[in-house]
């Protein structure tokens, strides 16, 4: 079987080939990973499309949807909003459940902190948005979960009091001011084949108006938003075309997005599991991790908070979408919101009562 076929028959999308040695970094990082099975979110939309025989252009736009909410289905988004309600809305529910626990904060970043832009490399935080950024770190363990590569996202952000997991969590790193802070690279026997590939695609799909590659260090990008839509299926066939050489790596799909990534069993929730170890809240029942994200690798993170019964996750969406969230937030303004708020509370919760008012005597 080529790596052509692995492509296209699990999922279209997704190309699970087998899984390479260990390496030492891996060895190192399994610690969260033990027993690990993929946690591979599904994209039930892309899968929908493609068992309909469509091409991947319409397996494209089923996962990148571009429709406003005005135009959704009212009574759709209210059905889901029932079952994904607002975080804002319940905020003294959240609170309430993080009674005596260590709430533990993860951020994604594109969707989430940032505003989705045209251009990747001027998605920058407002100094508002850093500033609630900051002081969360100040009450909770906090760590930005990204599929960007980690110094660029630490770039943006700015902050070097917060863990950072870039390349979708498979470049982890604790606060630079501690010098024995953590680091998990589990795929960094890939890094030559990452490069290699990131020249073919770039040359590859020059002739795509529109179409740019990202070099994320583990994993690379190929963004579609900019390139008009009776190209996608085209601009698809050269990155298989390139990646069909490649059986170690796979291929999966963000917002207006082409992901290629080691096809290892790491993801962005293994990251979350690998981190809430290294706090040393492995197997404690007084943590909540609280999850923030808007896209579909989020959704492992999600995942893993269902099956561990434990935490919080929040979906940054304006419209109904599959997802293991429980909660939603509609953009990154209403995440500031959350992020404000969670503060205000913890301020208030932490300080000690006012003293009694002594009566002046007359
Ligand atoms: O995990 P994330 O932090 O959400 O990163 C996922 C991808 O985000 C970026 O792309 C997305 O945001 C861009 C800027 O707003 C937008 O132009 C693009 O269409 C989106 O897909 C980033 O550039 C990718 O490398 C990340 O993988």
């Amino acid at each position: 079987m080529t790596n052509q076929d692995v492509v296209v028959s699990e999922m279209g999308i997704a190309a699970g080939a087998a899984l390479p040695g260990p390496s030492p970094a891996l060895l190192a990082c399994r610690g969260a990973a033990a027993g690990a099975m993929s946690l591979r979110y599904l994209d039930l939309a892309a899968a929908a499309a493609r068992s309909a025989g469509c091409t991947w252009a319409d397996a494209m736009r089923a996962s990148s949807p571009t429709r406003s909410r005005a135009a959704a289905d009212v009574d759709e988004f209210t059905a889901w909003m029932r079952k994904h309600p607002s975080a804002l809305g319940k905020f003294d529910q959240i609170a309430s459940a993080s009674k005596g626990k260590k709430i533990v904060m993860f951020l994604d970043y594109d969707g989430t902190l940032s505003p989705i832009v045209a251009d990747p490399d001027t998605a920058y935080m407002s100094d508002a948005m850093r500033a609630a950024v900051r002081d969360v770190a100040k009450h909770f363990p906090t760590a930005i979960v990204s599929g960007r590569c980690r110094d660029k996202v630490r770039n943006f952000v700015g902050l070097s009091e917060l863990y950072y997991a870039g390349s979708h969590g498979m470049d982890i790193k604790g606060p630079s001011s501690n010098p024995e802070s953590v680091l998990c690279q589990p795929a960094s026997e890939f890094l030559p084949v990452i490069d290699e590939v990131y020249k073919a695609l770039v040359e590859k799909t020059k002739s795509t108006p529109g179409a740019k590659v990202e070099n994320n260090k583990f994993c690379l990008s190929v963004h579609f938003r900019c390139v008009d839509e009776k190209r996608w299926n085209a601009l698809a066939e050269q990155v298989k075309a390139v990646i069909k050489d490649y059986p170690k790596l796979k291929l999966t799909q963000g917002r207006k997005v082409l992901e290629i990534r080691p096809s290892i069993m790491w993801d962005k929730g293994k990251a979350l599991e690998f981190l809430l170890e290294s706090l040393g809240f492995a197997n404690c029942s007084d943590v909540l991790p609280v999850y923030i994200g808007d896209d579909r690798t989020d959704e492992d993170a999600f995942k893993v908070l269902r099956k561990r019964g434990q935490g919080i996750g929040i979906l940054v969406s304006k419209c109904p979408k599959e997802t293991n969230a429980s909660y939603s937030l509609q953009d990154p303004s209403e995440v500031m919101d959350f992020l404000l708020r969670l503060v205000e509370w913890k301020r208030k919760s932490s300080s000690p009562p006012p003293p009694p008012k002594i009566r002046p005597r007359v």
